[in-house]
């Protein structure tokens, strides 16, 4: 370590802890806690050597709290983050802002996202064409995606097992309005191309789809070896569960890929600018209704109803975007709720600490 002198660097690693899942069972709830060390490349721009000729790892250690500084307050480090050191104590002292960031909203009654990948530009989300793709699925990695910051681009795998695949990907197509939808087969190769002219250097991208969409195999053709296990390989039957870390993995080219076991088993609470982004259609019409809060069900001067029955908007469709914005309406209900507990306890902090002066000094103060 350098010092007297602050370095930028690239978080890489966090060490995450995992503990049996939660009560709802869904693995996705485990409580992960950025533990020491947090590992960054050497490299003073802040990005790995791309290849074998990686530079070592750095570990830089993190305060006793395990965060550090933000333009938000102490925060935690996640994979991704441009992390300050400090000269000092070679500890991460401070997470530089972030451009993106792909966020969880964490289950329970203290609502707080986590950042699962930061300053992230692409989010692939990844969907099988066999079995049939999941269009109300593909709308929510979307609206992940869109509340990001990042581009997201879909991937539609398995090409070879299905006799229309391009048809398909019209239908994906229409659920996933200005973004670019392309069509794969990691058997035979076929569109691969497109995908990788997105790797460029510089650019991270994250992977996210179902198990078994075929992340892996598409990661592993793209990058030309194997740098995620794929479905085939993990003969325990644990595979993501088991996953202790979050990693930087660069990939030919310059781009890198943070794979992520959150990311896979994601689980997403819509938020309502995405779904404006991921369903412009239908707030373009909920712009229209004579009222302007309108619910869509029975008003008069409705437009969305008016386009179900025109079917310029597809049923389907309509019920995706239901769903996912009661979703968004429960999720800010409860971030509300946070806050005004937050602001509650910090009155009566204030509160208290008033009256232990007044007991103290024996007279009430200005
Ligand atoms: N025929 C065919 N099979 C594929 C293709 N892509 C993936 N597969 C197969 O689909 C299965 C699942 O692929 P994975 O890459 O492990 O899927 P994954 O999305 O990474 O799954 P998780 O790690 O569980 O999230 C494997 O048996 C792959 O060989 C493809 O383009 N064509
Ligand atoms: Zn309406």
């Amino acid at each position: 370590m350098t010092s007297g002198q602050w370095r930028v660097v690239r978080a890489e690693r966090t060490a995450v802890l995992v503990v049996p899942a939660g009560p709802s069972g869904d693995p996705g709830d485990t409580a992960e806690a950025a533990a020491e060390p947090v590992q960054a490349p050497r490299a003073d721009d802040g990005l790995a050597d791309s290849g074998d000729g990686r530079p070592e790892p750095l570990r830089a250690g993190l305060a006793r709290d395990g965060l550090a500084d933000s333009d938000e307050g102490r925060t935690t480090v996640a994979v991704g983050d441009l992390v300050a050191l400090d000269p000092e104590s070679g500890l991460v002292a401070t997470v530089l802002p972030r451009r993106s960031a792909l966020v969880r909203d964490t289950a329970g009654r203290t609502s707080h996202v986590q950042v699962l990948a930061a300053n992230v530009d692409v989010v692939l989300v990844v969907e099988h064409l066999d079995p049939d793709p999941d269009l109300g699925r593909v709308e929510r990695l979307l609206t992940l995606a869109w509340r990001s910051g990042a581009q997201p681009v879909v991937v539609l795998t398995k090409a070879d097992l299905v006799p229309d695949p391009h048809g398909m990907a019209q239908d994906v197509a229409a659920a996933a309005l200005a973004v670019d939808v392309h069509v794969v087969s990691a058997a035979t190769g076929e569109g691969l191309e497109p995908v990788r002219a997105l790797l460029g250097p510089g650019v991270t991208l994250v992977v996210v789809g179902p198990s078994g969409a075929g992340k892996s195999t598409l990661v592993n053709a793209l990058a030309g070896r194997e740098i995620m296990a794929t479905g085939e390989r993990r003969q325990d039957g644990r595979g993501r569960h088991t996953t202790t870390h979050r990693e930087l993995v660069p990939l030919p080219g310059g781009a890198m890929l943070i794979d992520t076991p959150g990311l896979r088993a994601v689980g997403l609470v819509a938020d309502a600018d995405a779904l404006d982004h991921t369903f412009a259609d239908v707030a373009e019409l909920a712009a229209r209704c004579r009222f302007a809060d309108c619910s869509h069900t029975r008003e008069p001067g409705c437009a969305v109803l008016a386009a179900l029955d025109g079917g310029e908007l597809d049923q389907r469709r309509f019920a995706s975007w239901r769903k996912l914005e009661r979703e968004a309406a429960y999720q800010e209900r409860r971030v509300d709720a946070r806050l005004a507990a937050a602001e509650k306890a910090r009155w009566k902090r204030i509160t208290q600490a008033y009256h232990r002066g007044q007991r103290g000094a024996g007279a009430p103060r200005p």
